[in-house]
């Protein structure tokens, strides 16, 4: 390696070389990789603005088309705003190109290319594009989804996230509106901004993360480590919510989602989960005494297998929730009705056709990202000097320590 290695906290070097990345563990500048290299990133303009498809918290997303290669991708905005080195870690956009660039699979979104507005924090995910996501299709669609059709999804999204976790990568924020899906009928789930490696980092990770509706109750109850059964609790509340056609878990506080929680399953006990008692928080609630599982009750016409698999997802102990693995192996899966061939899934209505807020549908992608204050504060990259993905995370990096 040629680095020279030289700490960041050495004033005469706190500019980034090219083909060096601040590591922020030990702040000291590395060499990246050859392997880790992505390629010079294009510039946004090269994608023409179709309609917005969606917005959540952390950006904005496109349906756009690449003027080079004709093909319709989806091109999300990454927010870049105050959260970056929130909990130690740098945003969730670098988070979610970091792992994003290592997956593939089917069932995983694919990050295709990283490329640039006019400014450092102008920074755009291009992303196959898929017609639908989980959520709107559920709010839009006339009759719910047949079990078969469910069955479907389900073992999607279970092949998806045996990949992940055999990776070791958790997604933490599993919930319809991250469940995409083609025309062809093919689950991706999406959405890595929260994604981490398991057991990193080493410091405790954040409990109040994933989205309320679909927590575990060792988050809710205050555990600091995060396993890969986070997810396996959100695919219950997902497999239900598919079932029912409404969410089955909606909370409106952490406390109203605990009662619904024991509502559904019982109260917990040191019997069933032994660490319960060591939680912070279960040392502050008294729990309402539930002695009932009612899934039966709530799932009247789900098949002894199926409710088998539910109860086997919403094992109060981490440590006894199914894994996507075990579900994929499910009885529920091999008896009738059998899941539906993705390619025979209907093509739904696209529903998030909405037409852009500006009016200019067939504006290039770029005009929108010029319009950010961030964007205007902000030095344009130097013409002829593309960024690469490693540059823009050192970049990055820098500019937020150094303010
Ligand atoms: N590859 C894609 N193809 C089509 N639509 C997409 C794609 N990726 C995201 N979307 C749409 O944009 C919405 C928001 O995307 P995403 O969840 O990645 O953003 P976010 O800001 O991280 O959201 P959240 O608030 O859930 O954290 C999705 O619900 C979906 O409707």
């Amino acid at each position: 390696m040629g680095s020279d290695y030289t700490d960041y906290r050495d004033p005469s070097r706190q500019v980034q070389r090219k083909g060096e990345l601040l590591n922020f563990r030990t702040m000291k500048f590395c060499e990246i990789p050859s392997k880790d290299v992505f390629g010079r990133c294009r510039y946004v303009s090269s994608f023409q603005k179709c309609n917005r498809v969606g917005e959540g918290t952390y950006g904005i997303v496109f349906r756009a088309r690449d003027t080079v290669s004709d093909e319709i991708v989806a091109l999300k905005k990454v927010r870049i705003d105050q959260d970056i080195f929130k909990d130690g870690f740098p945003i969730s956009g670098i988070r979610e190109i970091h792992i994003l660039k290592k997956c593939k699979h089917e069932n995983v979104v694919q990050l295709k290319e990283v490329v640039v507005g006019n400014s450092l924090e102008s920074i755009f995910l291009v992303m196959e594009f898929c017609e639908q996501d989980l959520a709107s299709l559920l709010d839009n669609m006339d009759s719910p989804f047949t079990e078969s059709q469910v069955k479907c999804i389900l073992i999607q999204l279970l092949k998806g996230l045996k990949y992940l976790h055999s990776n070791y990568i958790i997604h933490r924020d599993l919930k319809v509106s991250n469940l995409l899906l083609t025309d062809k009928g093919c689950l991706k789930i999406a959405d890595f901004g929260l994604a981490r490696y398991l057991g990193e980092p080493d410091k405790p990770m954040t409990p109040g993360l994933v989205t309320l509706w679909y927590r575990p109750p060792e988050l809710l109850f205050g555990a600091k480590i995060q396993t890969t059964a986070v997810d396996m609790w959100a695919t219950g509340c997902i497999m239900g919510e598919l079932l029912t056609h409404k969410p089955l878990l909606p909370g409106t506080s952490e406390i109203s989602q605990i009662e619904l929680i024991i509502n559904l399953l019982g109260t917990p006990s040191e019997s069933i989960w032994p660490d319960f008692p060591k939680l912070p928080m279960a040392q502050h609630f008294t729990l309402k005494v539930q002695p009932y599982n009612n899934l039966k009750i709530k799932f009247p016409l789900l098949s002894a297998a199926g409710l088998r698999l539910l109860n086997f997802l919403f094992m109060y102990n981490p440590s006894n929730r199914a894994a996507a693995e075990e579900c994929l192996l499910s009885t529920y899966f091999k008896e009738a009705p059998l899941p539906c061939d993705p390619k025979l899934m209907p093509t739904f209505p696209h529903h998030r056709d909405i037409k852009s807020s500006s009016g200019k549908n067939a504006e290039p992608a770029k005009r929108s990202s010029t319009t950010t204050s961030a964007a205007n504060n902000s030095k344009p990259f130097e013409a002829g000097h593309l960024p690469t993905i490693s540059d823009l995370l050192g970049s990055l990096i820098k500019k937020r320590r150094v303010d």
